[in-house]
């Protein structure tokens, strides 16, 4: 697994790299496999993608082979302002032709515990089709691509720190009624499915996270790993994409 940290003097240098960053990977995959499973977090995350709905990548990226899929939801109807699937609909997926049938979102009727069942449930049928790959060391889904953000605790997707959820080992998804941040029903991807991907990009600026950028780069480890820390890819890259603000307690 490879590890890499990219630094940025603008966010908006950083939005032009991620979009030239997820360009590449998405073609490489279109032509392998003949799909792209990329996954979205909520959050920042979305503004960051600005990028690809504009010249070239509007034109030259074939959105028609994307599958998208959300690393963690807020269980809300799909037009409620807390909904990651509204956030990213209306920031990005309007702006660019991925094919509706493509765009995988919660069952926004179901419980949490229902809606978490029923996702696991759709991936596990995009497995037997043939679009979603598994991994063949863990035995979890592999994505080609997960785009991330991180919360200025630590977390990724809906796993907060000291959550039990973060020890899920078995389930591909999960869900929360317990969430610290609003709101707090929730689904989410567990680690073995973050940790089974090709690549992950870990999109994260301003000085609010800046200690969790710090604790989770640093070589130092100590027992309360925050759940950023725990993203390691079982054979895949992870890239931090990071701006000079959200670095700004790094020593180095
Ligand atoms: O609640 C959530 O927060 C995280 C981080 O959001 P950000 O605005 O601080 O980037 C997000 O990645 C996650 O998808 C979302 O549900």
């Amino acid at each position: 697994s490879k590890r890499d940290l990219l630094i940025f003097d603008a966010e908006e240098n950083l939005a032009v790299a991620l979009a030239k960053y997820t360009a590449d990977i998405s073609a490489k995959f279109a032509a392998e496999r003949g799909a792209v499973t990329v996954v979205l977090s909520g959050g920042s995350l979305i503004y960051a993608l600005r990028k690809l709905t504009e010249a070239p990548y509007l034109e030259t990226v074939d959105w028609s082979k994307w599958h998208v899929f959300w690393v963690d939801e807020r269980v809300v109807p799909k037009d409620h302002e807390d909904s990651n699937y509204k956030l990213a609909l209306d920031g990005f997926l309007s702006k660019v032709p991925i094919p509706a049938g493509q765009v995988y979102a919660i069952n926004d009727a179901l419980s949490a515990e229902g809606a978490a069942e029923d996702y696991e449930t759709i991936l596990k049928q995009l497995v037997k089709n043939g679009v979603l790959a598994m991994s063949k060391t863990t035995g979890f889904p592999r994505f080609d691509l997960q785009l991330l953000g991180m919360g200025p605790d630590g977390h990724i997707a809906s796993l907060f720190p000291g959550h039990p959820l973060v020890k899920e080992n078995k389930k591909w998804v999960t869900h929360i009624l317990d969430s610290p941040k609003p709101p707090p029903q929730r689904i989410t991807f567990t680690f073995p499915v973050i940790n089974s991907s090709a690549y992950v990009a870990m999109v994260v600026t301003g000085a609010g996270k800046a200690g969790a950028v710090q604790k989770a780069i640093s070589d130092k480890k100590t027992s309360d790993l925050l759940p950023v820390e725990m993203a390691i890819l079982d054979d895949g890259e992870f890239t931090w994409f990071t701006d000079k603000e959200a670095v700004s307690m790094l020593q180095n």
